[in-house]
């Protein structure tokens, strides 16, 4: 199963002293080097972690795929026309919170989606949207113009027990059979670790993890090649 790696922590601790180190793009490098299939990073509206050269910066490194995950704005659009990641992912931003708290909204913003999805699609980058691993909102990327869906496994991470998080997993499972069947690609990403992360790639359907959080934090520990070599073999698929 493919990982991509979100940079995003390693901004936030350079942000802490407002200096140079660590260096997300350097951090895109060595993840790439040790095994990742692509980097992800969350320009946010506040700009609390990746910032704007940061992008441009991570666009001239990335070889494999940069993920651009943004808020549906058009700030945003222009940036990623302008930046031209592989991929956008469309996710939900608030600013009071510390991360993402849950799947984009897709029915609220149904009416204007695919207007926004087309110049993105028109300029070779594709799509994906960060969703609640529900029918209904996959239905409706697909017909918005997605070419992938992010099913977020944030609720799953959280669950404490054992038979919580079967019933989530099968939640998720479905949903990723689901749009499988319409033809999308589907990838889970938010709140996986070294302990949860492995039960996915049992869903043969989930074609990758986006994978940040738990990543950086064992980095401090262990350095990023040895971090990510280590989620990467959790997530082997035997033959
Ligand atoms: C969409 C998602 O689950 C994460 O990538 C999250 O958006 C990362 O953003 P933060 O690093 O700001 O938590
Ligand atoms: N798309 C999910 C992501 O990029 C990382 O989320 P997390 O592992 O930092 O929770």
């Amino acid at each position: 199963m493919r990982l991509s790696v979100n940079i995003d922590h390693i901004a936030t601790l350079r942000n802490a002293r407002n200096e140079f180190d660590p260096d997300p793009v350097e951090a895109a490098l060595i993840a790439e080097k040790s095994g990742a299939a692509g980097i992800v990073c969350h320009l946010r509206e506040d700009r609390r972690h990746i910032r704007d050269l940061d992008l441009e910066r991570l666009r001239q490194a990335v070889t494999t795929k940069l993920d651009l995950e943004m808020a549906m704005t058009q700030e945003m659009q222009e940036i990623a026309l302008k930046t031209k990641p592989e991929l956008v992912t469309l996710v939900p931003e608030k600013r009071e919170e510390l991360t993402t708290e849950g799947g984009f909204d897709i029915t609220r913003h149904y009416k204007t989606l695919a207007e926004f999805i087309k110049p993105l699609n028109d300029a070779s980058i594709a799509v994906s949207i960060f969703i609640e691993p529900e029918q209904k909102s996959i239905d409706l990327a697909k017909k918005a113009g997605a070419d992938i869906v992010e099913l977020h496994t944030g609720i799953y991470s959280l669950k404490k027990t054992d038979d919580e998080r079967e019933k989530e997993l099968e939640k998720i499972r479905h949903a990723a059979l689901f749009a499988n069947t319409l033809g999308l690609s589907v990838v889970a990403g938010h709140g996986l670790n070294y302990r949860n992360a492995a039960s996915f790639s049992r869903i043969m359907q989930i074609e990758e993890v986006s994978i940040g959080h738990a990543i950086i934090a064992r980095a401090a520990f262990t350095g990023l090649e040895a971090a990510v070599k280590e989620m990467l073999q959790l997530l082997r698929r035997e033959a």
